[in-house]
């Protein structure tokens, strides 16, 4: 019969128990690290999320995060809302206010992410098309409210304009820089920026939709979700 020893000399145990509370206060500490939105310090302009169909109900949504239909293939958001703090959601319904005469309106894919999500993305997100998606450890603007994903759509019929690539698509042709597409693609890509510049928006070089308004940095990053706000 195989010999098993429930008891142990009194030093080896104490060793064994420290290794323990080691072992486990390190799983804690990297665990605490990976789950909780980095630490900022500093002064930061007080939070005033507002959501975008409140301010301006002509700007259109289709927040792919709330439905299968996103990178991640699965709803990442209980609700299809949008946010982003007051002076980037008044600048952005400016935008809106001059796409109108030429016969667009804005449609907006997302704004304001909690960062928890933003995690999520990172960790389902392959190492080589990381360049897509935030990292954590330093949170996205989204998270800030200040950064919002949008395209734009036909004023008449609502229908989404023909851009080089598709939303949240990780190739080359999602750089704002891809001079591949047709003309009226870039046409639609180049007359977003300019009109987004105009008012305080400046383009992520890697994702044509994705742009961060000036004042990103004065907002800390979120972890509220939707259904807190
Ligand atoms: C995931 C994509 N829509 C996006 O917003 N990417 C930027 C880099 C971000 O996560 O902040
Ligand atoms: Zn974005």
């Amino acid at each position: 019969m195989e010999f098993k020893p429930y008891y142990m000399p009194n030093s080896e145990s104490k060793y064994l128990a420290l290794r323990k509370s080691w072992a486990f206060c390190a799983i804690a500490i990297i665990s605490s690290c990976a789950t909780k939105p980095p630490l900022e310090t500093g002064t930061f302009t007080p939070s005033e999320l507002v959501e975008l169909q409140r301010l301006d109900p002509t700007i259109q949504l289709d927040i792919r995060y709330a439905t299968p239909h996103n990178f991640m293939g699965r709803p990442l958001y209980p609700q299809a809302r949008a946010f982003l703090q007051r002076p980037a959601a008044e600048a952005l319904a400016q935008v809106n206010a001059d796409l109108k005469p030429l016969g667009y309106r804005l449609l907006v894919f997302d704004g304001y992410r909690p960062w928890r999500i933003t995690k999520m993305m990172w960790d389902s997100t392959p190492p080589e098309k990381r360049e897509f998606v935030a990292d954590p450890r330093k949170g996205s603007r989204h998270n800030r409210g200040c950064a919002v994903d949008l395209t734009l759509c036909d004023l008449a019929t609502g229908r989404e304009i023909e851009m080089p690539g598709t939303y949240d698509e990780m190739s080359p042709r999602s750089y704002i820089a891809y001079a591949g597409g047709t003309a009226a693609q870039r046409e639609a890509r180049d007359l977003l920026r300019r009109l987004m510049e105009t008012h305080g928006f400046t383009v992520l070089p890697a994702e044509w939709w994705h742009y961060d308004y000036k004042d990103w940095k004065s907002y800390p990053i979120q972890n509220v979700p939707f259904e807190k706000l």
